[in-house]
């Protein structure tokens, strides 16, 4: 197990290239947000926006199309159960993250299920929330791609089988290579399972304990994945960012909340990006 340190962010954010367009820093659907958890996905989309990427796009439930047009302006919107009307937004796109607030009935499913369908093999994917809760539960087979998954402890337990006090690196890690996954196991110091190395985050404080942190999260890694070449590298600056951001900001703050990281991220990534 490799521990993270600032050494990671300043190797993975580059300086820009003059010589660039929107499309040069990664093209980002994210599908999820029920009318219930419209919060999710705006800050997942939040997160991807503030990290950098080129382009989004959110696909969620039409009720929440106001919120995040007004939360989020830079985001362009699609009704999340229309994805067959819309392939090319799943099918052109470089990264793909979903599962934040997208629940657990059986309209959610179906929207899963034509989301998987659509996915390409050199398409990165980011599976979280109830994307992977559905996974685990409905048995649905994941599809060829290059996979992130980002359970917490019991998503994780849904998915592996194995119990939250069995979780160590053995088992974690056997699990991971069978899915061929890059999995990102979040706890208070969350460890990142890949196919040749295992990270695990030295920074982070109970501050940031909030519902929509993991969501912010997962924004986060698509902000990176979708403009760093060096797709687990990239995974773990941005771990490890959200961590550092929160664990700062926690000097003067009791709590934390996503929004506030979701904020800072451009700041910390001009601080540390590559000398
Ligand atoms: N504003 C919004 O729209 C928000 C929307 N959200 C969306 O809601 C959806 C459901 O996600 P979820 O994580 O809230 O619920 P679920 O998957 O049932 O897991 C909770 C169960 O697991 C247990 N547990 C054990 N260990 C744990 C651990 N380390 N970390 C966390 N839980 C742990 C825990 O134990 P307990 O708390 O009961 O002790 C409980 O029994 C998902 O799509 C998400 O994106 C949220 O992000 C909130 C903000
Ligand atoms: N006590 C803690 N110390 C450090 N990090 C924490 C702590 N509690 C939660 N986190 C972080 O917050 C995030 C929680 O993710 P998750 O449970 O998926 O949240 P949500 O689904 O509500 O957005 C993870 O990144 C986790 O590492
Ligand atoms: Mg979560």
């Amino acid at each position: 197990m490799i521990n993270l340190s600032d050494k990671i962010l300043e190797e993975t954010i580059i300086k820009r290239p003059n010589k660039s367009y929107k499309g040069t820093f990664g093209r980002i659907t994210l599908i999820g947000g029920n009318k219930n958890f419209a919060g999710a996905i705006i800050m997942a989309s939040s997160a991807a926006v503030y990290a950098g990427a080129g382009l989004v796009t959110t696909m969620t439930d039409k009720n929440n199309k106001t919120a995040l047009n007004e939360a989020l302006p830079e985001a362009m919107y699609a009704d999340y159960k229309k994805i067959t009307d819309n392939k090319a937004l799943i099918q052109n796109a470089d990264v793909i993250v979903i599962g934040p607030g997208l629940g657990t009935n059986e309209s959610s499913e179906k929207i899963l299920r034509n989301v998987l369908k659509l996915i390409g093999k050199n398409q990165k994917l980011i599976i979280d929330g109830s994307a992977i809760t559905l996974i685990a539960k409905r048995k649905i087979k994941l599809p060829q791609a290059k996979i992130i998954l980002t359970p917490h402890q019991m998503e994780w337990q849904r998915l592996s089988g194995i119990k939250i006090d069995e979780q160590n690196y053995t088992v974690n890690k056997k699990c991971q290579e069978k899915l061929n996954a890059i999995v990102v196991l979040k706890s208070h110091r969350t460890e990142i399972y890949t196919n040749d190395k295992c990270f695990k985050n030295t920074v982070g404080t109970p501050a940031q304990a909030t519902g929509g942190m993991g969501d912010t999260l997962a924004g986060m890694i698509a902000g990176f994945i979708g403009q760093f070449k060096q797709t687990e590298q990239a995974v773990s600056a941005a771990i490890y960012m959200h961590s550092k951001i929160a664990e700062e900001l926690s000097k003067n703050q009791y709590v934390v909340l996503p929004h506030q990281i979701i904020n800072n991220i451009p700041y910390y990534m001009k601080k540390y990006q590559k000398k």
